[in-house]
């Protein structure tokens, strides 16, 4: 173990923004190579009194969510009161309001300390570069690795996403062993809009994390139907969050004034399979819905 990893992460050379644009070997190689220091770093941060990160706690969740699906972990026939908390808004989106939006600012009090925290961090660069965002899943480069922040994370997609997208999409199971996450930050100055596209994930889960008041104008996600040719915006509440098939068409709209937060969290099988196209869903229990995978973090991130 390292002596004082926090110091030396610090300290080290950063890639250039160019480099990480381009993508260059050696971004890929700084990151494989201070990736156990870093580790270290994030547990000295968490651990000091002056991280200013707070504890993350379940109170987070919306009470009606937790309840029911605290419930439903217990017995797993009781899951249709966590199925009725989601709302179809669009042909296969689904919305609920995810986290209680007057305990979200623990959460962003926690994301904003680890932004200040000065141990390299990696934005998303999916097919868009979003520099307020970072990645949350052990796979991923230049993760989020505080040891906190990382159980969190874990109970948040094995307690909650896995199960309820067993639940609304059934064509799922087997397609679902695998995380991976990210952050994103809209701003009405630097990053906007991201074109319209599918998401390389069985499912994906959108979690809003605005505060109550801090508003924002634009930044809707529209939705594509290719059965219906139905196109909406959809629009986020404090703590609300849209869950949809990778494969539903979407598209962020230019925000235009302040900024929106948002967790992006996806799940897919090993090597980054997704359910075959008009798969018939599988006909599972209750039990099997509420239950962890077996497998493995495989270490395939797909950016
Ligand atoms: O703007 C959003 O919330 C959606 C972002 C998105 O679709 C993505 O990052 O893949
Ligand atoms: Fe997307």
């Amino acid at each position: 173990m390292q002596e004082n990893a926090l110091e030396t992460a610090r300290a080290v050379a950063r890639p250039s923004r160019e480099a990480m644009l381009q993508r260059h070997p050696s971004v890929s190689t700084f990151w494989n190579q201070n990736s156990d220091m870093f580790a270290q770093a994030w547990a000295e941060w968490e651990m000091t009194a002056d991280a200013g990160a707070p504890t993350l706690e379940s109170a987070l969740y919306d009470e009606k969510l937790r309840s029911a699906v605290d419930a439903a972990w217990s017995d797993p026939t009781k899951e249709g009161a966590v199925r009725d908390l989601w709302k179809e808004v669009f042909p296969g989106v689904y919305k609920t309001q995810f986290f209680d939006p007057e305990k979200l600012q623990t959460l962003r009090a926690y994301l904003d300390a680890a932004a200040k925290a000065d141990i390299p961090l990696r934005p998303p660069y999916g097919i868009s570069l979003n520099r307020g965002g970072a990645m949350l899943d052990t796979r991923s480069e230049g993760y989020l690795a505080a040891p906190g922040f990382q159980e969190f994370y874990t109970g948040l997609m094995d307690r909650y996403m896995r199960p309820v997208s067993r639940m609304l999409f059934p064509d799922v199971i087997g397609y679902d062993t695998q995380t991976f996450g990210f952050s994103i930050q809209w701003q009405a100055d630097a990053d906007t809009s991201l074109r319209a596209h599918t998401d390389a994930s069985s499912v994906t889960l959108n979690i809003n994390l605005n505060l109550l008041g801090e508003d924002f104008s634009g930044s809707g996600v529209r939705f594509f139907d290719h059965a219906t040719r139905q196109v909406s915006e959809l629009f986020f509440e404090p703590g609300t969050a849209l869950i949809h098939h990778g494969t539903v068409p979407h598209e962020s709209m230019p925000i235009t004034q302040g900024e929106r937060s948002n967790f992006v969290l996806w799940l897919y099988g090993e090597n980054g399979q997704i359910p075959p196209r008009n798969a018939a869903p599988k006909a599972v229990s209750a039990a099997e819905r509420w239950m962890l995978p077996t497998a493995k973090s495989d270490g395939f991130a797909p950016f």
